[in-house]
């Protein structure tokens, strides 16, 4: 049993329209850690997700009717509760999770600064005057809200992925209908609980869990009041959604897979370059979409770095995310241990090594061992598909033009690392890389300040930012005859 200050918190209802249901059926979600039972939550049915987005299209109006300082007023009392409560927020995401309970805070808080920020830039949403292209014309541009949008998310950022969609949502006058991933609903419903709280009004932000993702993903493509879906998950998903969509033309934003390369040159820092790879790479024990995927080192510092990565790799403590200094967690699922597995059976069946790891964890269930993999080689399925998990495979190059190549010959586009201290070089790549993201000497790049989204088949819009709200907004021209 969690031992939350606020009880109340651990929520086990669908909240819809102001309303909580209790569902018909149950949606049992389980600690990845342990196996053991968290919660059983309501399991919304078509019918009923119809119902909110009805509900969500009423209360847009008076919502979008609002003033923006209105609305940031209450996103701002939304973020603030969410900050009281970090610490039971932090435990639920734990228990259904599986993150560290350090890491479950750090995304709690991550979460809550998209809240700030876009409360922030509700009250800027500034439209346009052009010069009109006639003497008696005059030529307004107005930016208005969407209308409904309808978010479904994955069960690695339970809180955070949320928050990035519901908070510009909000912010812009949309009202949005959420469908949390089937893992992970505890966090959405704490969070629509707080949202309650906050004063945030019926029918604004509803939470409906459900068992059936195909069901709920064509209800929101089929439902002619919901305007727009901002999908995060796997591309396989998200292509579904696009092709579901066409029928009405559904507005999408989609952050999808990756295959983020890491390139370390060999006038690095060599040190700082480990430190970012373990950052990127291990971050969520590897099961993020911007988690490094190849690691790229000059042959001339190869050996070196693929000891230094080995030895720090080696000191990460793998356990229960509840238990103290637990650095890397359980996976999600026995299907993500057998990727890893597979990713390091096909590249040691090609010619690669173990440096270090290599095996299930000694813990059993869905702990897998912080692995490093030297001598990958772009034939190696890890090259091609992300991984989601605790496996680092080190690649090696000579030139800049070859690891350019190598980083863009994929058909993802999100997030890349490059290590150099050559300005012009770090231009060039910046330049170079054919990716939503680039991060010169870091490793991690996620911030409510800066637009987080990828190119090719990692997704379309950006979340976070000045250019986050964008997504939710309509562009209006309006020309008037004087
Ligand atoms: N960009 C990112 O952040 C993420 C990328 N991924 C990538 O995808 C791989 C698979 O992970 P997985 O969790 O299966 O990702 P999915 O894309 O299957 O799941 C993401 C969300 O979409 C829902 N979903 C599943 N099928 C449909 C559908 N037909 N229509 C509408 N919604 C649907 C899921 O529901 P339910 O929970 O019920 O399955 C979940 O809420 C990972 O290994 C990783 O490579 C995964 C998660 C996040
Ligand atoms: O889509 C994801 O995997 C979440 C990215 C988390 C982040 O913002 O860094």
């Amino acid at each position: 049993m969690l031992q939350l200050s606020r009880p109340d918190l651990l929520v086990t209802q669908a909240y819809a329209n102001g309303l909580w249901l209790d569902g018909t059926a149950r949606i049992a979600v389980h600690n990845p850690a342990t196996g053991a039972l968290v919660a059983e939550v309501a399991d919304c049915t078509v019918e009923e997700v119809n119902h909110a987005i009805d509900a969500a299209a009423i209360a847009q109006r008076d919502w979008a009717a609002r003033t923006g300082k209105e609305r940031a007023a209450l996103l701002r009392a939304w973020h603030d509760l969410m900050i009281a409560h970090a610490d039971d927020l932090a435990m639920i995401l734990t228990a259904e999770m599986g993150k560290p309970l350090a890491e479950a805070k750090g995304e709690v808080l991550y979460g809550a600064s998209f809240i700030e920020w876009f409360a922030e830039e509700a009250k800027r949403v500034y439209g346009d005057t052009i010069p009109g292209h006639q003497r008696d014309k005059r030529i307004l541009v107005l930016k208005q809200p969407v209308g409904v949008v309808g978010a479904i998310t994955p069960w690695n950022f339970p809180n955070a992925m949320i928050t990035r969609k519901a908070a510009p949502a909000l912010a812009a006058g949309c009202t949005m209908v959420v469908r949390p991933a089937s893992e992970t609903p505890l966090s959405a419903l704490a969070m629509a609980r707080l949202a309650e709280e906050a004063g945030i009004p019926p029918g604004v932000f509803s939470v409906l869990p459900s068992s059936d993702a195909a069901a709920t993903g064509q209800a929101f493509c089929a439902h002619p009041k919901m305007r727009k879906i901002s999908f995060t998950g796997s591309t396989r998903v998200g292509k579904i959604l696009m092709q579901q969509g066409a029928a009405q033309l559904k507005k999408l934003s989609l952050e999808l897979g990756g295959n983020a390369p890491f390139i370390v040159f060999d006038d690095a820092d060599l040190d700082a370059a480990v430190e970012g790879a373990i950052v990127s790479k291990f971050r969520n024990a590897g099961q993020t979409c911007v988690c490094t995927n190849r690691i790229y080192v000059h042959n001339g510092v190869y050996e070196d770095f693929v000891e230094r990565l080995s030895a720090a790799v080696a000191k990460l403590p793998v356990g229960d995310g509840f238990a103290a200094g637990t650095a890397i967690g359980p996976l999600i699922s026995d299907a993500a241990v057998n990727k890893v597995r597979a990713h390091i059976d096909d590249a040691l069946a090609k010619g690669a090594r173990i440096a270090l790891g290599g095996a299930a964890h000694a813990l059993g269930g869905t702990f897998f061992e912080p692995t490093v993999i030297a001598e990958a080689t772009s034939q190696m399925a890890v090259a091609r598909d992300e991984t989601f998990g605790p496996l680092a495979a080190v690649f090696r190059f000579d030139s800049e033009d070859e690891v350019l190549e190598a980083a863009n010959a994929s058909e993802f586009g999100l997030a890349s690392y490059v290590y150099t201290n050559t300005l012009s070089r770090v231009w060039r790549m910046m330049e170079g890389l054919d990716y939503g993201m680039v991060g010169v000497n870091t490793g991690l790049i996620s911030t409510e300040v800066a637009p987080f989204g990828g190119v090719k088949e990692s997704g379309q819009g950006r979340e976070g930012s000045k250019y986050g709200i964008e997504d939710y907004l309509e562009i209006k021209y309006c020309c008037l005859s004087i």
